[in-house]
Formats: C-alpha cells, structure tokens, sequence
C-alpha cells in the first residue's frame, strides 16, 4: 500500500517505537479538541490561483532575522528525539542543515546544544529555552547558547506546568525515563555544581532535573531583563493573545511564534490559525510573525504565510520521520517543500511577495 508522505512516516512510527513513545509524541493535552481542530483549521480555507505568470523559477526562500533560509520552514523544538533514533537530534539537525532549514534545539534535547552546533555548519541553530526555575541555571544555558554561535533563543512560554496529556499518565510515562532529554543539564557547570553529588544514580538526576524544569512564576518583566543582558535576538513560543503579541515586541522580543504547543499544553486551546490575523494587525507589518500546529502540507504554509505569518515550525512531521534517521527528516522535508514549490507555481506565484491577499479566502 503507498500512503502519502505525511501519513507514512506517522505509520511507520506507530509501527516501529514502543507504545509509550508513540503515545508520548502524538498525544494532545486533555479532551485532544485542539488537536483535531490543529489539523482540520487549514481546511476552512480555500485558495484562488492567478494563471498565465512566468513560474518557470520559483524562489521559495524569505528573510528571517537577517538569514536567507530556503524555505519558511523551521524544525518546531521537540524534546527527547533519541526515543526515536539513536542518532536523535543530531540526524534532524543533520537534515535541516542540509537543506537550508533552521533546525530548533529543545532544552531537554538527548544532545548538548554544542553537539549540534557542530552539526549546524550551513543553517540557522536555534536553543529553544525552558527557563529553569533556578535562573543561575537559565542563564548559563544562556551564556552557552551564546558562545556556541546560536542564531537566536526560542523561549517558551506557554509551559508553566505541563499540560495533562492523558495518554502519558495512562501509561505511567515520561521519557526522561528512558535516559532521554538530560544532555544540556548533565553537560551544564552551573547545574553540575549546584545539584550533582557523587552518590547521583540516574533516577535521582532525573529529579533533580525534572524538579527545576519548568517555572511557574516567569513574567514578562523577568524576559524584558533576560532580553537586555543577551546579545542573541530572542523569539517568544507559545502567544495566542494580540495584547500579548503586542507585549512581547514592546519588551523587545525579535519575534513571536503563535502556537498551542501542538495541542498538548491547555485543554481546548484556541488554533493558531484563528487568531494570527488579529495578531498581524496588533503587532503591525515588520514584526516577525511565526506559526505552528497542524502544518502537514505546502498549502497549510501557504495558508499560514498569506494570514500574516513569515514562517511555520514543523512538529509532528519531522519527529516521525526521524524512525528512518536522518534520511527520513530528509524525506519529510523535501516532500513539503516541493509540494510548496508545486501549489506556488500553481498558485502563479514564482516568489512569495507575488501572493495576493485576494488570493485566500475563507468558507
Ligand atoms: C513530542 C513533542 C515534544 C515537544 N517538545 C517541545 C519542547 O521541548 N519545547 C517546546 O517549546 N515545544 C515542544 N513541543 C511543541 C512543538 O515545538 C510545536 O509547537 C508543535 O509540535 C507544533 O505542532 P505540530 O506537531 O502539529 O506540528 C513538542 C511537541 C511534540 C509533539
Ligand atoms: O512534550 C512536550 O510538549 C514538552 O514540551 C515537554 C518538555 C519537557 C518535558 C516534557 C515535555
């Protein structure tokens, strides 16, 4: 049986990880609303081509933050990837950098983030940030994001706690359990001095870990500061408000990234999709707009692009596609791209800015 690429690698996975690690990554928060209203969100719109345009050569790429990258097409930060492949996050870096994509590091990557500078040689690495709740903590993973070259910091802000998904509890699971996800706290010298002694086995460094993880009381005020004393632009993950859009470029956030998580954070969590032309119009025209959730094919980009995002991260997607390594991401992403550069053409656009407004509409 042939299956489409994005429903292929999602089977695949099924097939081949345990049942803990598939639930773990497809899973949503609570009653899954937002995760089935992720995918179908795209589908209340429809596009209208333009024909009898030259698309012989279509350009793909757009400007982000002062980069060309090859597409508007970002590796959404995810967690834990050795539960998928040994290789883990270096494979998917491998693959964006190949491909001229930026490639998002989590914080509770199975790699140190300056492992996978070593493999970022060609596109943008970005550290996406979970601030600790010790802020001595923060800020060396900080100071490490900085001297290893990153592009910029993902701070997430939509993960005070984490959201209650389900299909983790009912199976008892959270991957750190598999010895995944620790690397940038077992390589960090600020979290090695102030929590690790001798007599750590790996299930008391899990703790330790899980216990500082994730910060309750993070305000706007305490990232205003963080902003001021980095030299690295910073993009703010998780907004779904105008106000708070408008909040973070006041503070002098480099950008935004509308998003629900991929639905795994609040139970019943507004689609990115809904909201990002309110928020386009409150943050105004020059303020990097990005989006994610439910971005499976080239038209959901184009989709997302012609409300008013720049870029879109991709989660799910790339994540399944990393059961078949590196050459799997490879798959994933060359397929989107080129049914991006398919429906451009078809569209009778050969480059971004030829896109209309009048070209979109909604049912
Ligand atoms: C398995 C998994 C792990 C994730 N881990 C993180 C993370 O460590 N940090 C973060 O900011 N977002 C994390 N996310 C959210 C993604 O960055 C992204 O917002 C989401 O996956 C986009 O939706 P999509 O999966 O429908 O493309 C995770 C998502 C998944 C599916
Ligand atoms: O699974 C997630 O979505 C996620 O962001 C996360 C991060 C750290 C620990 C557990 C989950």
């Amino acid at each position: 049986m042939t299956l489409k690429t994005t429903d292929k690698w999602e089977t695949i996975a099924k097939q081949q990880l345990s049942r803990n690690a598939f639930g773990y990554l497809s899973g949503g928060a609570g009653s899954e609303v937002s995760l089935k209203y992720n995918a179908e969100q795209f589908n209340r719109y429809r596009l209208i081509p333009r024909l009898l345009r030259d698309v012989s050569h279509v350009d793909t790429s757009v400007e982000l933050l002062h980069s060309t990258i090859q597409a508007p097409i970002l590796l959404a930060p995810i967690g834990f990837h050795t539960i998928v492949h040994e290789c883990g996050e270096r494979a998917s870096a491998s693959a964006a950098n190949t491909l001229g994509l930026p490639f998002i590091q989590s914080t509770v990557a199975s790699f140190s983030i300056e492992d996978i500078s070593e493999v970022m040689t060609e596109s943008d690495h970005y550290f996406q940030l979970y601030w600790p709740s010790d802020d001595d903590v923060a800020y060396s993973l900080v100071r490490r994001a900085e001297q290893a070259g990153v592009k910029g910091l993902v701070i997430t802000v939509d993960t005070p706690v984490l959201g209650r998904r389900e299909i983790d509890l009912s199976h008892d699971y959270f991957p750190m359990d598999e010895g995944a996800g620790m690397a940038n706290f077992m390589t960090d010298p600020v979290f090695k001095e102030k929590y690790v002694t001798s007599e750590d086995n790996q299930a008391t460094l899990k703790q330790k870990i899980q216990s500082i993880l994730f910060n309750q009381t993070l305000t706007f005020e305490k990232v205003e500061t963080l902003i001021s004393q980095t030299s690295l632009p910073v993009i703010i993950k998780g907004i779904l408000e105008p106000s708070d859009a408008k909040h973070c470029k006041d503070i002098g956030a480099a950008g935004v990234i509308v998003s629900n998580h991929g639905a795994r954070q609040l139970d019943s969590a507004i689609e990115p999709l809904e909201v990002i032309e309110e928020i386009r119009e409150k943050v105004g025209h020059d303020f990097p707009l990005l989006i994610d959730g439910g971005i499976r094919r080239g038209t959901d980009v184009i989709k997302a692009y012609m409300l008013g995002a720049d870029s879109v991260l991709i989660g799910r997607p790339y994540i399944y596609g990393l059961t078949g390594g590196e050459v799997g991401v490879r798959d994933v992403l060359e397929q989107l791209i080129d049914d991006l550069t398919v429906n451009l053409k078809l569209l009778g656009a050969a480059s971004w800015h030829e896109l209309s407004p009048a070209q979109i509409r909604r049912l």
